[in-house]
């Protein structure tokens, strides 16, 4: 089954999907299409490279960061439900119609810095409803919980071009088709099994962990002769939308969690373009999310950049890690 057969059957919670979602959700994915090409090509088309310039997190953006703005800013702005959207890459949101049901967010490259090494980089995406349809689009706007998410998903540039997608009622999983340009129904009913011998998490920062995560993730490293009583492996990729598709895939824990290189900020991955529409989908394959104290996806923001800690994945190890931040 393509995307578009999906969509103009699948009935998430029982019922059809607006057609404003379905128009919306036509365009994020047809431009991730375009994208997945454009990364194919790397540099025989002049795509990788730092672009010299700075986003307003203050982060140097690659040719490629700008670019994929720029192809989804273009791929959405026909949407006629879509009121506005905000990204990882500009200060302030962008009105698309103004008013409208849908407020769009994005990180349009997630794994910046694997682009010029040809490692798995993605796109992640998030779709809120918007309070109050027919009132000009604020900023304010945007600040819903994840909680207020009607849909989320990812799109990994891998091997293979796939995409995760939720609307809600469990997670999906498409490939594209290189050849005809379709994304094709791979995976239904997506889960994450609740234990897990896997855990990500750069260990270059093991000196500035607070000392819940210290403990869990040296509980790990001592194996089947420790209080784990099982040998632990790990992966860190650095791209979120390649870990977090390896946690979908094959169970596993994910951890960027605050520390204490930059105290006063709350961790390194933004709560409305990462963390967020991941926690959404780890929740909707049976898996959990915290940031050591709190569900991820019901914190609500005060800010659109705002950054959080973040642990998510296999149940059983977001509860043990949960209990030790308390
Ligand atoms: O290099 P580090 O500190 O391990 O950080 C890796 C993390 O940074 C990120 O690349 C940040 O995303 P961006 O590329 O969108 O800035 C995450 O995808 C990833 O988990
Ligand atoms: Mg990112
Ligand atoms: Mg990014």
């Amino acid at each position: 089954m393509n995307f578009k057969q999906y969509l103009a059957t699948a009935k998430p919670s029982g019922a059809a999907i607006p057609a404003g979602l379905q128009d919306l959700l036509t365009a994020v994915v047809s431009t991730c299409s375009t994208l997945s090409h454009e990364v194919a090509q790397g540099a025989l088309i002049g795509l990788l490279g730092s672009a010299g310039t700075g986003n307003v997190q203050g982060e140097v953006q690659q040719k490629l960061d700008i670019i994929a703005n720029d192809l989804l800013i273009d791929g959405v702005k026909g949407c006629k439900s879509l009121a506005g959207l905000a990204s990882e890459e500009m200060e302030l949101p962008v009105p698309v119609q103004g008013t409208g049901d849908y407020l769009l967010l994005f990180d349009p490259l997630d794994g910046s810095s694997n682009i010029d090494v040809n490692v798995s980089i993605g796109t992640i995406f998030s779709i809120l409803k918007k309070q109050d349809p027919q009132a000009p689009l604020q900023t304010a706007d945007f600040l819903l919980s994840g909680r207020h998410q009607v849909a989320a998903g990812y799109v990994v540039y891998g091997p293979q071009t796939t995409m995760a997608l939720t609307l809600g009622d469990g997670v999906v999983m498409f490939t594209l088709n290189k050849v005809t340009g379709e994304f094709l129904l791979i995976k239904d009913a997506v889960t994450i099994a609740h234990s897990t011998k896997e855990f990500a998490i750069n260990m270059s920062n093991m000196r500035h962990w607070a000392d819940p995560v210290r403990r869990y993730v040296e509980e790990c490293l001592a194996g089947v002769g420790g209080t784990r009583e099982k040998d632990f492996n790990m992966r860190w990729i650095a791209s979120m939308v390649a870990d977090v598709h390896r946690v979908l895939s094959r169970g596993g824990v994910f951890m960027y969690p605050w520390d204490q290189r930059e105290p006063h900020k709350p961790g390194k991955l933004r709560l409305m373009y990462e963390a967020n529409p991941m926690s959404f989908l780890v929740e909707q394959a049976g898996g959990a999310s915290t940031n050591g104290k709190d569900i991820i996806m019901d914190l609500q923001p005060t800010d659109l950049h705002e950054r959080v800690s973040v642990m998510l994945g296999s149940k059983e190890e977001i509860d043990r890690l949960r209990h030790y931040h308390s």
